[in-house]
């Protein structure tokens, strides 16, 4: 059964088409800028801006360093569309709306998927400032049920069971490891695996190190519902975690972590994180269907 928050198919389409009559090109690329990374928004020329509340359908910001703009332009000759803030469950929404605007990426032609989050590290060699590569992800809700995909399927978006294994690409994987490495960034970029949680608490030690126990290097609030509706609809997913703070796993460790904090990180690291992003999108051909 759909429930009253959950968005159908149609609502997709309603929302396309508001758009598909205000932008110029439908974009190639969508990327979603995460907690104080909406500075990534502003490497698009000849940007076309819609506050979230224009947009049928679609929820409202509420996080502080999320502005609530769909930025449409083109960087390296792609045409691409910009996030700039996303929805998180701990705000209230339902999954159907947090995920909304990949299915409405998808509809709208999208090929790529690029997800940027804020993340705290639980690998000890990761530092707050680095960047991690997301080579997978524990997506601690969606194993309990608090899935996207839970509910009725619908097949025009993708299967039933689709599968996870090779979600992050790993060509755009390869490649981001490469500019890192040009760009003189290696030692500060690493690959691990991102776990979500639910919050909006940031760990307590116990959670921490069980977190850790599990395989997790770097956990966020955010992102692992995104990527499973983008690989559901099969769009090609490339995840980024800026590490924002270490998260203590011992009761002596003075790691104090706030909302702040993670913002002050995000801003100081968007000048790197536009690079990379700018750099691999560069690297990426599209190969659009000829219009029937
Ligand atoms: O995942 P993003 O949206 O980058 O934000 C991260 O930063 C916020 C906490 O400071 C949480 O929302 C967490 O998920
Ligand atoms: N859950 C969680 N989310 C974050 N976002 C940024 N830092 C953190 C963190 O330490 N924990």
């Amino acid at each position: 059964m759909l429930s009253k928050e959950d968005l159908r198919y149609e609502d997709c389409e309603e929302t396309v088409q508001w758009l598909l009559d205000r932008i110029q090109s439908p974009p190639d690329i969508a990327i979603i800028c995460g907690s104080g990374l909406g500075l990534l928004a502003e490497t698009l020329s000849n940007p076309k801006t819609f506050d979230y509340s224009q947009i049928p359908h679609f929820p409202a910001s509420t996080v502080v360093g999320h502005s609530g703009q769909l930025v449409f332009g083109t960087l390296q000759d792609k045409s691409c569309v910009c996030m700039k803030g996303r929805f998180h469950v701990y705000e209230g929404y339902s999954l159907s709306k947090v995920t909304f605007p990949i299915r409405v990426f998808k509809l709208l032609g999208v090929k790529v998927l690029m997800v940027t989050n804020a993340a705290g590290s639980l690998c000890e060699k990761y530092r707050p400032g680095d960047l991690m590569i997301i080579r997978d992800h524990i997506n601690m809700p969606g194993m309990a049920a608090l899935n996207p995909l839970r509910g009725p399927n619908d097949e025009r978006f993708g299967p039933r069971f689709p599968s996870l294994w090779d979600t992050y690409d790993r060509d755009l994987r390869v490649t981001a490891l490469e500019i890192a490495r040009k760009i003189g960034h290696a030692d500060l970029t690493h690959e691990g695996v991102y776990c979500m949680v639910g919050g909006p608490n940031f760990e307590s030690v116990a959670e921490a190190r069980f977190l850790q126990k599990l395989g997790a290097d770097a956990v966020g609030m955010s992102t692992a519902p995104e990527v499973v509706v983008a690989k559901h609809c099969g769009l090609r997913v490339f995840g980024l975690s800026l590490i924002t703070n270490r998260v203590a796993q011992a009761y002596e460790m003075q790691e104090s972590v706030n909302h702040s904090s993670v913002l002050e990180v995000g801003k100081q690291r968007s000048q790197l994180l536009q690079t990379l992003i700018t750099d691999l999108v560069r690297s990426i051909q599209i190969n659009r269907e000829p219009a029937a």
